[in-house]
C-alpha cells in the first residue's frame, strides 16, 4: 500500500484534496481526520501540516507527500522534488517599510522576521550577509509596525497583505513556489511500490494536462492542411479523417486552453471551419 502525505490546513489543502479526488482517489470527508485509506488504489492519505510533510516523507515512513516547494527547502529535509503541481503559487520576497531598504547588502545589521528561517537564513549566508533572523510563525507583515523587526520576508501571492501592513517588496525574489509532489532523495527505483508510485504520478499528470488543454476538432480544405497542423500540431501529432465531402478533411488534436481562442481565429481566416473546442476530463499521456 502507497502511502502519501497531504497538506490537512492553509492554503495547500483544499486544492491538493480537489487534484487527489479528480485523479480519482477517495479523500477525507471531513477536516478531523487524520488518516483514510483507499483499498481500491491501495493508497493510505495521511493529513498531516504541510510544514512537517517533507520531514516525515525523508524519514522513509512515508512514499510521497505533497507541500510546497518553500516548504521543502525552508525544511532542509533529505527529500526532493518530482512534480510540480501548479497551485499554490507564490514567491518569496524581503519586504520593509517604503525606502527602508534597496536590496540584499542593506540587509547588513538588520533584524529579519520571517516563518521561514531556514530559506532566509541560507539566503543571506549565500550572499554573505550578517544580519538576526527571527521566526514567527505567522502574520509577519506586522512585526514591522510592533518593532520586532526592520525587515520581513515572506510569501507573496497578490501583495494584498503587505499593501495593508504598508510595506514594499524590495531586491531580487528569493524564490517562486508553486505545491510539489515530494520522495526521499535516493528513494527513486528503490521501492517495492515504485510501479504504484509512477501511476501515481502519471494521474496527477493526467489532471494536470486535461486542466491545461482542451481537444480542438475543425474541418478544412485539403489544400490548407499543412497551414492548419502548424496551428494545433497537438502534442504527438493530430488525428487527420476524411469527410465524405471530397477535398475536406477532419482534424483533430489537443491544445493549450489559454490559447484555443486565438488558435480557433487563425484556423477560421485561413478556412477551417466547424471549429469546436471540448474540456478533457481526464488523460493518459
Ligand atoms: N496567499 C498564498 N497564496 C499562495 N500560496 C500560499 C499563500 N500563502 C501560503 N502559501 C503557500 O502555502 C504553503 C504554506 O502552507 P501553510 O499551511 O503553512 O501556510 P498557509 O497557507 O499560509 O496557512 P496558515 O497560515 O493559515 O496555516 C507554502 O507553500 C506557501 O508558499
Ligand atoms: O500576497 P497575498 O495575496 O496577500 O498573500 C500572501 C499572504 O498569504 C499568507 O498569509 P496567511 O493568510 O496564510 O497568514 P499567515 O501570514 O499567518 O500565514 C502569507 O503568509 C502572506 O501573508
Ligand atoms: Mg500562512
Amino acid at each position: 500500500m502507497l502511502r502519501i502525505a497531504v497538506p490537512n490546513k492553509g492554503s495547500l489543502s483544499g486544492p491538493a484534496a480537489e487534484m487527489l479526488h479528480e485523479a480519482g482517489y477517495q479523500q477525507r470527508r471531513e477536516s478531523k481526520e487524520l488518516r483514510i485509506v483507499d483499498p481500491e488504489n491501495e493508497v493510505e492519505f495521511f493529513y498531516l501540516r504541510p510544514r512537517d510533510i517533507a520531514i516525515y516523507v525523508a524519514s522513509g515512513r512515508l512514499d510521497l507527500g505533497i507541500t510546497g516547494r518553500d516548504l521543502l527547502i525552508d525544511s532542509g529535509a533529505d527529500a526532493e522534488e518530482i512534480l510540480p503541481l501548479g497551485f499554490a503559487r507564490s514567491t518569496f520576497r524581503f519586504a520593509a517599510k517604503p525606502n527602508a531598504a534597496n536590496g540584499i547588502q542593506d540587509l547588513k545589521g538588520k533584524t529579519v522576521a520571517t516563518s521561514y528561517e531556514g530559506i532566509v537564513a541560507g539566503h543571506l549566508a549565500d550572499h554573505g550577509i550578517d544580519a538576526s533572523v527571527v521566526h514567527l510563525d505567522g502574520a509577519v507583515e506586522t512585526a514591522i509596525q510592533l518593532g520586532v523587526a526592520e525587515v520581513i520576508a515572506d510569501v507573496v501571492e497578490t501583495g494584498t497583505s503587505l499593501r495593508n501592513a504598508g510595506l514594499e517588496v524590495f531586491g531580487e525574489p528569493i524564490m517562486k513556489s508553486e505545491a510539489i509532489v515530494i520522495r526521499r532523495t535516493g528513494a527513486d527505483g528503490e521501492e517495492a511500490d515504485e510501479s504504484k508510485v509512477q501511476q501515481f504520478l502519471r494521474r496527477l499528470q493526467g489532471v494536470l494536462v486535461a486542466r491545461t488543454y482542451v481537444m480542438m476538432d475543425y474541418d478544412c480544405r485539403v489544400e490548407q492542411l499543412e497551414k492548419a497542423v502548424a496551428l494545433t500540431p497537438g502534442l504527438e501529432s493530430p488525428t487527420v479523417s476524411p469527410l465524405h465531402n471530397e477535398g475536406w478533411v477532419a482534424v483533430r488534436a489537443m491544445v493549450p486552453a489559454k490559447e484555443a481562442q486565438r488558435i480557433m481565429d487563425d484556423l477560421y481566416a485561413i478556412g477551417a471551419r466547424a471549429i469546436l473546442t471540448t474540456a478533457i476530463h481526464a488523460c493518459r499521456l
